[in-house]
């Protein structure tokens, strides 16, 4: 039998190839899931000797992944695009810090990228990420389920590893879920945490003091910029967890999982556990949350739509300008 990558005959384009991309672009071969990784970023001598390492990568063991640099054009015919671009954190600066940059790159991003194939899916990377999302889904136009943000999955990940620590399980074995915003205002959904079908408060009786509930989150919430302090950039936890997502959209896996993607009540793209597949968000998983969790993610809902009234004030400002720069010729 053929493997999946010749099967599929799939692209996936990875927009930036800097740290993230390009260790997305490795477990992408890795794991062969596509039959082509198109590869974008306007550093073109970077771009270059991505390509030629990555390649390099793929011939040993024949994966069925080739790996080529493309345009922002090609990039819009891809039936993924996973977008990285953009200015990254550094040690001390928030997620949010980035908007202003990060909104400008998205914006040119979907200039370059029109027109763009109308059954792509779009996989947010680059932060703050929720607030792209919400933007790239007005930018490409393409219908709500086709755009998604990686949001608290990594996070989730994160929560699922310190909690089997502590409770000596593999981390699969492990139903726990970060919600919200990719960022400060994120919140542990304490209440609905199984280990196998047992409930978190019977599997780790004694334990779930508040003090430990909030050395837990804190290490979740923190988990990046202590990575960053120390190496600059995380890039392997997000190259695993946005390559996974890619399969269950490509395989049409049917997964559940916490992505960010726009939730109508709530004005504003966050993270709740949706099923993904072919088609993006097949349809988002009610989620019962207690009291806490409830007043936990209006306020982060309410956090993020005063970022995006911003960020929509300044595009409009952009915009504005650029037609008055026009019309004095
Ligand atoms: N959502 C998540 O869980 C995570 C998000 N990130 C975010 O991912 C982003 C990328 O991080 P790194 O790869 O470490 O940064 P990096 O600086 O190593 O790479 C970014 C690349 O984007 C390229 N780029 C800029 N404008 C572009 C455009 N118009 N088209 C294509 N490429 C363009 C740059 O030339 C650069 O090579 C950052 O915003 C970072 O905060 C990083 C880790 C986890
Ligand atoms: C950088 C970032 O967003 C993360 O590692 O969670």
């Amino acid at each position: 039998m053929a493997d999946p990558a010749h099967r599929l005959k799939t692209s996936i384009a990875i927009l930036g190839c800097g740290d993230v991309g390009s260790t997305l672009a490795y477990t992408l071969i890795l794991n062969p899931i596509c039959s082509e990784v198109i590869l974008v970023d306007p550093k073109t001598e970077l771009l270059n000797a991505q390509v030629r390492d990555l390649s390099d990568a793929t011939y040993r063991g024949n994966t069925g992944t080739k790996v080529r640099a493309g345009t922002h054009k090609d990039a819009g015919q891809a039936d993924l695009v996973v977008i990285t671009a953009g200015a990254k954190q550094k040690a001390g600066e928030s997620r949010l810090s980035l908007l202003s940059r990060n909104l400008h790159i998205l914006s040119s991003i979907f200039a370059s990228m029109s027109p763009i194939n109308p059954h792509t899916i779009l996989l947010l990377v680059a932060n703050p990420v929720d607030i792209l999302t919400y933007f790239a889904r007005k930018l490409s136009g393409l219908p709500e389920s086709q755009v998604i943000g990686t949001g608290t999955s990594l996070d989730s990940a994160r929560l699922r590893g310190i909690l089997a620590d502590k409770a000596d399980v593999a981390p699969n074995s492990i139903d726990a879920y970060v919600l919200g915003e990719h960022g400060d205002s994120q919140f542990v959904a304490w209440s609905s945490i199984t280990i196998g079908t047992t409930p978190l408060h019977l599997a780790l009786p004694n334990t779930l003091t508040p003090e430990f509930k909030s050395s837990i989150s804190t290490h979740t919430r923190g988990a990046a910029a202590a990575i960053i302090a120390a190496k600059g950039c995380t890039a392997y936890g997000i190259g695993n967890i946005a390559a996974s997502i890619c399969q269950y959209i490509l395989f049409d896996q049917r997964t559940v999982r916490p992505v960010s993607f726009y939730q109508p009540e709530l004005g504003c793209c966050l993270s709740m556990p949706a099923v993904i597949g072919r088609k993006g968000i097949i349809r988002a998983m009610p989620v019962e949350l207690d009291d806490t969790e409830k007043r936990e993610l209006e306020s982060c809902a309410r956090g993020l739509r005063a970022i995006i009234e911003g960020a929509t004030k300044e595009l409009n400002a952009d915009k504005e300008l650029e037609r008055a720069l026009e019309a004095e010729g």
